[in-house]
């Protein structure tokens, strides 16, 4: 399940600051990496990760072919909050091994939206009977922002989309900067889902990723990014 990636990266942000791992090491990561990733602030977090993995992806393209794609996915492997939303390299490689149609893709903004025909499409998918949902159960969010935790669920029309000012993050304009410094550090990524996409591949993405990811929207007439165009579905 794929959620626009800006939006996971600053849920997970928000949510790991809240559980204090932000700094956990991961396996993947070179030696002290994470430690030195450790701040309450949203925008202090995405440039200090965008300037390293930046510089280890130049560093991996130098390489041969191959080697160079091992590494490209290792730098993003560094990041639990930037990198894991890089989808597009991951998924390729699981298309590399199973077929298709083994692989089901589907997006939060469309399980928001729809949930039974999402939940109904899973279950097809991996071949389980049908479960009858209630409506609480249809209209619940699980791990959300102001109750993150899997034990509590909470309605999903309370559910905070929005990346606003907040905490130490209170400088509008530099939140706003570090938005659309990821989203541009993403479109390429989720312009190659469009693709595969497009090819019928995988399922579309929502409407919304488009508007955000699509080439027009880096168009110098595209709309400048405004606190409307970085709330989340
Ligand atoms: N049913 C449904 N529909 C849409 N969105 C939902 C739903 N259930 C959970 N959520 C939102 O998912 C976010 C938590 O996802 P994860 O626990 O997978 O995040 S993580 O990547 O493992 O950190 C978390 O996002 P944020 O609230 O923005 O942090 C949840 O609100």
């Amino acid at each position: 399940m794929l959620r626009d990636p800006v939006f996971r990266a600053h849920s997970r942000f928000v949510e790991q600051v809240q559980f204090g791992t932000l700094n956990a090491t991961l396996p993947t990561q070179p030696r002290g990496y994470a430690a030195l990733a450790n701040t309450t602030s949203f925008v202090q977090y995405v440039d200090w990760v965008l300037t390293h993995m930046e510089a280890c992806l130049q560093r991996a393209q130098l390489k041969p072919p191959a080697l160079a794609r091992h590494l490209t996915m290792q730098c993003y492997l560094w990041d639990h909050v930037i990198g894991y939303s890089v989808y597009d390299i991951f998924l390729l490689n699981y298309l590399e091994h199973f077929p298709d149609k083994q692989v089901l893709v589907v997006y939060m903004e469309d399980l928001a939206a729809e949930p039974l025909r999402i939940l109904e499409q899973v279950e097809a998918h991996i071949g389980v009977p049908h479960h009858q949902y209630n409506t609480t159960e249809l209209a619940a969010a699980f791990n959300a922002r102001g109750s993150y935790g899997w034990g509590r669920g909470s309605m999903l029309s309370d559910r905070k989309g929005s990346i606003e000012p907040s905490g130490v993050d209170q400088n509008a304009t530099a939140v706003l900067e570090a938005v659309e410094r990821l989203r541009r550090f993403f479109a390429p990524s989720v312009q190659r889902l469009f693709a595969l996409a497009d090819e019928g591949r995988i399922t579309r993405a929502p409407q919304a990723w488009r508007a955000r990811y699509g080439s027009a929207a880096f168009s110098k007439d595209a709309p400048p990014a405004t606190p409307q165009n970085a709330s989340a579905v």
